[in-house]
């Protein structure tokens, strides 16, 4: 089989940079475009050097319309507002459209839900095996638990990250809700601060910590009556995410339209 050929959206971006690198470490992956925001002073330099390879002659440009004319899967970790705009070009062209973007609205999510009758999309605000895992064992968990154990959720990264709580902590918010049977949109702490009265019981609250160059930890907290359990996962290298992206791709490659989570990719599902 052919390789799958690949576009990396924001190649310029600390996760564009590690996607180039571990396509160009993977079998059945070629890069074939590189898409960076128009306007942007990285236009026309090469994606392989700007990640610290040797010159692969893929200029970065803003023209996913053109480049996308002769590739099969869009690799997106970029803000919002680009993610919906990539969104109907790679349905038209029919790419498979892996989305690691985080801090997507309510609104955007009902985009990209619109195209998957045509499109393939793999979306999940973590991409690693550890976080999925960790997903389903916070589930299960809060599942056993009652009222009782109050859900904390506390993340850390990076001093560069633009949105919080980060997508891996939202995600792990849904999956305790899950397991408790309830809406996490109803139950949900966040951004305590000052005279905030005592805690709600049945609340599921999140706290955010941003500094230096933490990749990304997690933990969620079961706090109950004179014990508490925690499940943690700690990011050690952004290629965890690049590879798990890869791996989602190379899944989706020949997959009928609709929309896929790393639970699937993982064959995680209950
Ligand atoms: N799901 C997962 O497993 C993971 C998700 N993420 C998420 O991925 C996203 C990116 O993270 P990170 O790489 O650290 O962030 P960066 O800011 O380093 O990278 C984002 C890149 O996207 C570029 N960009 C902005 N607008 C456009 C556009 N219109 N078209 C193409 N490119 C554009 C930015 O360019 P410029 O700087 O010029 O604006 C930048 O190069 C975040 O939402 C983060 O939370 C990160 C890691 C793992
Ligand atoms: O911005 C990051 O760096 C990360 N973002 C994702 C998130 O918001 O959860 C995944 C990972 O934690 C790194």
């Amino acid at each position: 089989m052919a390789d799958m050929r690949l576009i990396v959206a924001g190649a310029g971006g600390r996760m564009g940079r590690t996607l180039t690198r571990v396509i160009s470490e993977t079998p059945g992956a070629v890069l074939v475009g590189a898409l960076e925001a128009p306007g942007s002073e990285l236009l026309g330099k090469d994606a392989g050097v700007l990640a610290g390879l040797p010159a692969n002659d893929v200029k970065l440009s803003a023209d996913l319309w053109s480049m996308s004319a002769a590739a099969d899967g869009i690799l997106d970790f970029t803000v919002p507002a680009a993610t919906i705009a990539n969104v109907a070009i790679a349905a038209e062209r029919g790419l498979v459209h892996v989305i690691g973007t985080t801090g997507l609205s309510q609104s955007d999510d009902a985009v990209i839900r619109s195209v998957t009758n045509r499109a393939i999309v793999v979306k999940s605000g973590n991409m690693s095996l550890g976080v999925n895992l960790l997903a389903a064992l916070v589930k299960r968990v809060a599942q056993s638990l009652d009222e009782s154990f109050d859900i904390e959720i506390l993340e850390m990264h990076h001093k560069s990250k633009i949105d919080a709580p980060s997508g891996t902590a939202l995600m792990l918010g849904e999956a305790a809700a899950a397991g408790r049977k309830i809406a996490l949109e109803q139950h949900s702490a966040r951004g305590r601060d000052g005279l905030t009265g005592a805690r709600r019981a049945g609340d599921i609250g999140f706290a955010s910590l941003r500094g230096g160059t933490a990749a990304g930890d997690h933990s969620v907290i079961f706090a109950g009556p004179s014990e508490r359990i925690t499940l943690s996962h700690h990011a050690e290298d952004r290629a965890l995410f690049a590879q798990g992206a890869l791996k989602a791709a190379l899944w989706a490659h020949g997959k009928k339209p609709g929309m896929y989570s790393m639970t699937d990719v993982l064959g995680l599902n209950d």
